[in-house]
């Protein structure tokens, strides 16, 4: 894989606190890669190193074969959309897209603007406020201003964690064909593993400042390297394989009503078409469901099931 961008050895520090230590990650030019994981693990750190906002205790980063690491935000050619849009209330949408390119005085700012609005759909709400657009089209109007900037790099921090759940999914789609269609590389932040799952071309799994695992969706969702991994990803059911390492499964993926273990209910909960059950057992805690259909099991009821090997996920390591 080409290196379009790369992350050296960085380590990243506020005071004596160290958010990021020693990361390694490249980007081939086109990739989208989310950086997932829990809060606290160093996303939007790594982030705000690579957009300039942080100048790293250690390592290096570079962008398009320039050593980028000393140079100001305004150098980088890297765009960033936050969560929260601060747009110009006072400019319309045509202004707001045409900001930074005044700024610039870029040649053929008109055409930009008005491709720039293209691409998000907007050509019909140029003239417009912003306080008189929803949150996801204020959403597009800032992805249309980095956009026209023409960035190597679009840095997007959980940029549709302030969408109601139907937008979020809409502007998730709308986002994937605009990187398709502009073939900007993009680094996408997020704690939704959904979210990370249906856009990336690739998964960077973080936990407390390092990586814990790298991959294509296909394989983090299917093949989690740790308890860690295995955990955050919706395996429920985590238990050691005698060998150091763990075995994982999926609600789904545990047989209830039959096989060579026995639980006694402890919790369950309806799920539409699903109905989610936690069992106590001597083996340790269970997480299984069954269709909604099935008869529903009681709480404190004694039930049989399985584990079926070939149904779970390998980890190397149980932590
Ligand atoms: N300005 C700051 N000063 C001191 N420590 C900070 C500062 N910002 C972040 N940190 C610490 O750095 C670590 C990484 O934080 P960061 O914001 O990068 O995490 P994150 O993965 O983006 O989390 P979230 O999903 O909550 O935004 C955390 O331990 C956090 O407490």
């Amino acid at each position: 894989m080409s290196d379009y961008v790369a992350l050296d050895g960085l380590t990243l520090a506020y005071g004596k606190t160290v958010a990021v230590e020693g990361l390694d990650l490249s980007i081939a030019k086109g990739e989208l890669i989310t950086l997932l994981g829990p809060s606290g693990c160093g996303k939007s750190t790594t982030m705000r190193a690579i957009a300039g906002l942080m100048t790293p205790s250690a390592g290096r980063i570079v962008i398009d074969g320039r050593d980028v690491t000393r140079l100001p935000p305004s150098k980088r050619e890297v765009g960033l959309v936050f969560q929260s849009y601060a747009l110009f209330p006072h400019l319309t949408v045509y202004e707001n897209v045409a900001f930074g390119l005044r700024l610039k005085s870029a040649p053929d700012l008109d055409a930009k603007v008005r491709d720039g609005l293209a691409t998000v759909g907007l050509t019909e709400f140029a003239d417009r406020a912003p306080r008189d657009l929803s949150g996801g089209q204020q959403q597009r109007v800032a992805l249309a201003r980095s956009l026209v900037m023409e960035p190597k790099v679009l840095l997007l921090d959980e940029p549709l964690s302030n969408l109601d759940a139907r937008l979020r999914l809409e502007m998730r789609m709308e986002l994937q064909r605009v990187q398709k269609e502009t073939g900007i590389t993009m680094v996408f932040v997020t704690h939704d593993q959904a979210e990370a799952l249906a856009l990336a071309d690739r998964i960077v799994l973080m936990r407390d400042g390092a990586i814990e695992q790298m991959g294509t969706p296909e394989e983090i969702y299917s093949a989690p390297v740790s308890g860690f991994a295995a955990d955050f990803i919706g395996f429920e059911t985590i238990l050691p394989d005698g060998a150091g390492g763990g075995l994982a499964w999926r609600p789904g993926a545990v047989v209830l009503g039959s096989g060579p273990n026995q639980g006694t209910v402890r919790g369950t909960a309806f799920a539409g078409e699903r109905r989610e059950y936690i069992l106590d057992s001597p083996l340790g805690t269970i997480k299984a469901d069954t269709p909604a259909g099935a008869a529903p099991l009681e709480i404190g009821q004694s039930v049989a099931f399985d584990l079926p090997r070939e149904r779970a996920a390998h980890l190397a390591r149980l932590d």
